[in-house]
């Protein structure tokens, strides 16, 4: 099977890291989940490698990583060597999307969105950051995501059910 690319990108709180997690336990062994490398501890939906500054940038300084950004303070990567000659489904940053798109000929981005009050609400039921943070990260404006394959995801319903048609979807992608 060829390679191919499935990028997961959305404002902070919308429900990637639940997604990818229901997606995990139904599809490992078909997809590749991409384990992001991620200067801040992981919280309980996610499975990322945790390392510090200093690991980070010599990683970096080594062209380890296929894509590199920073987010609200903290380093993220995408190795070269986690990406196989399979689905690979990788959540990243929406300024990112090129860096994929330029090293491989099958790309696909799922946009997962919900409304700014239930993004509100989600974000203050998770309790990772301060109400002055979310406020900060509801004031983002988003613009139009540059994408060439661009698949809208609404997360509104509730998880479970949010849940099946996500795993769906990335089925589909699978065999396209
Ligand atoms: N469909 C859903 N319905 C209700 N709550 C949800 C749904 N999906 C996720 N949530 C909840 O919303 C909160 C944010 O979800 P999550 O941490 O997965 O977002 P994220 O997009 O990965 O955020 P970040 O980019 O900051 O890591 C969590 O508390 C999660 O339980």
């Amino acid at each position: 099977m060829d390679t191919k690319i499935v990028l997961i990108v959305g404002p902070s709180g919308v429900g990637k890291d639940t997604l990818l997690k229901s997606a995990r336990k139904e599809l490992k062994g078909e997809v590749n989940f991409v384990r992001r490398y991620i200067t801040r501890k992981p919280d309980k939906n996610e499975k990322n490698y945790f390392l510090d500054d200093f690991a980070f940038e010599i990683l970096k300084h080594n062209s380890f990583f296929a894509s590199t950004w920073n987010a609200h303070g903290n380093y993220y990567g995408i190795a070269k060597n986690s990406i196989k000659n399979k689905v690979n489904v990788i959540s990243i940053s929406r300024s990112k999307i090129s860096d994929f798109e330029k090293l491989y000929d099958k790309v696909y981005t799922i946009n997962i969105t919900v409304p700014k009050e239930e993004l509100r609400n989600r974000l203050l039921l998770r309790k990772r950051e301060s109400i002055e943070e979310i406020e900060k990260r509801l004031n983002r404006s988003y613009e139009k995501i540059e994408a060439k394959k661009l698949i809208e995801f609404d997360n509104s319903k509730d998880i479970e059910e949010s849940s099946k048609e996500f795993i769906n979807l990335i089925k589909k992608l699978s065999l396209e």
